[in-house]
């Protein structure tokens, strides 16, 4: 196919992909609108610039060069925007430098002095640039992106920026005149050229939409499995993980258990604060717990005021010193909003799993019951639900005794 055909070919596909873009906007969170506008506009700059390059024979090249290559390298520099958006990386006016230096330097090459080997040069060396910064900002997010759009769209950056340099050193060992032109059809590179101009920014689109696609399914993912309020897990979470724990504990013989945890008398700050404090005070509460937790450990909200742990590997003690880690904890950071600052306590039941429970309610219903007796000895305590590794501050040893005989 001839070069200009594949310029027309990809300007129109990008077009269209640009179109399918701005179509979506509307749908698309508000996150992720800014960098999808940059994306298109780089889009529909890099086809305007795919169309100076098919008439770039009918127009004096000291002036269509310059415009089409400047087209295409800021239509680059809209894509590196729009990936620095897409992951909350701020703006800087430096990402124009690469683009604005090299268009200049086309200029220079084309209508000062006319040489097309340097103008190779400069021009690869903006896509270079730009290109490695794309790949950095991607490889970047490793941790936080997981997704197999992102390891594509670097895969494509890094095609090109292999595809630039062989291209420069292929050229480096051609002896070539001012009046080289990427539509001459006597170069081989010059098929090549035009696909990864014209066509590549349009298999980058379509990972780009399959990023945000992505995006968008996690988001909605971790809002349906987290509490709103405190980004614990929330109770549907719990009530998946703590069937499946459940089930591989007793298929295994392994160790499981959980702690109920309610704060005491939080109806009295809602009461005295007011509502809002309230929300506060539970959002503390939860990030003291989300601290305190080890590794294996899931926290969750069940709702209210009160929070559930799942603990696994543990015997009775091991989950009652789990449970008093997470006591300690509370009690260690009293709450501060403003002015005020209210000394927090938490009671806490924890029954580890046993024969008779036939399923994750089970375990749940029996640590509710000790945490209802932890709230009657006292409050600021943890009961166990057998109750003989019951808690330890002031009369422990008795409420245990209390506890075993209530459960
Ligand atoms: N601010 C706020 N309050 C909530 C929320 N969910 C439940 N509550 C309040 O939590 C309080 C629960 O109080 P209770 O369980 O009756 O008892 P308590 O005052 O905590 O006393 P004890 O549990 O017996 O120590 C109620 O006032 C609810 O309105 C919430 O999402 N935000």
């Amino acid at each position: 196919m001839e070069p200009k055909t594949v310029f027309l070919i990809g300007a129109l596909m990008m077009l269209a992909n640009g179109g399918v873009l701005g179509l979506m906007h509307r749908d698309l969170p508000h996150t992720l609108r800014p960098s999808a506008v940059s994306w298109r506009i780089a889009t529909l700059l890099h086809a305007c610039g795919c169309l100076m390059f098919m008439v770039q024979d009918e127009l004096p090249k000291g002036f269509i060069l310059p415009l089409a290559n400047g087209l295409v390298m800021f239509g680059f520099t809209g894509y590196w925007r729009a990936l620095r958006q897409f992951y909350g990386v701020p703006d800087s006016w430096w990402l124009l430098l690469p683009a604005g230096a090299a268009t200049f330097g086309v200029f220079w090459f084309t209508a000062m002095e006319a040489n097309t080997v340097p103008r190779i040069l400069i021009v690869s060396t903006a896509w270079v640039v730009m290109m490695l910064g794309c790949v950095r900002n991607l490889l970047g997010q490793k941790r936080r992106d997981r997704a197999v759009s992102r390891l594509v769209m670097t895969g494509i950056f890094i095609a090109v920026i292999a595809f630039v340099l062989a291209r420069v050193l292929y050229f480096a060992t051609l002896d070539i005149g001012p009046a080289y032109s990427v539509t001459d059809t006597s170069n081989w590179i010059n098929f090549a050229t035009p696909i990864v101009v014209a066509v590549v920014p349009v298999i980058g689109t379509t990972a780009f939409l399959l990023m945000i696609s992505e995006r968008i399914r996690r988001q909605w993912e971790r809002a349906a499995s987290t509490d709103y309020l405190t980004g614990l897990a929330n109770r549907r979470t719990l009530a998946d993980a703590g069937a499946r724990r459940h089930a591989a504990a007793r298929a295994k013989g392994d160790g499981f258990g959980l702690a109920v945890i309610d704060i005491d008398h939080f109806k009295s700050i809602n009461d005295r604060h007011g509502h809002d404090i309230g929300d506060v005070a539970l959002k503390h509460v939860a990030a003291q717990l989300q601290v305190a937790c080890r590794e294996a450990e899931l926290p969750a909200r069940q709702g209210g005021e009160e929070f559930v742990v799942l603990f696994e590997d543990v015997d009775r003690a091991s989950a009652h010193a789990a449970g008093e880690r997470l006591r300690l904890a509370v009690a260690a950071q009293p709450f501060v909003a403003g002015d005020l600052t209210l000394p927090l306590t938490v009671s806490i039941g924890v029954a580890v799993l046993e024969e008779g429970d036939a399923d994750f309610d089970c375990l749940l219903r029996r640590a509710d019951a000790a945490l209802y007796a932890a709230k009657r000895n006292g409050r600021n305590r943890v009961e166990s639900a057998a109750g003989r590794h019951a808690s330890l501050p002031d009369g422990g040893a008795s409420a245990a005794h209390q506890i075993s005989q209530s459960l």
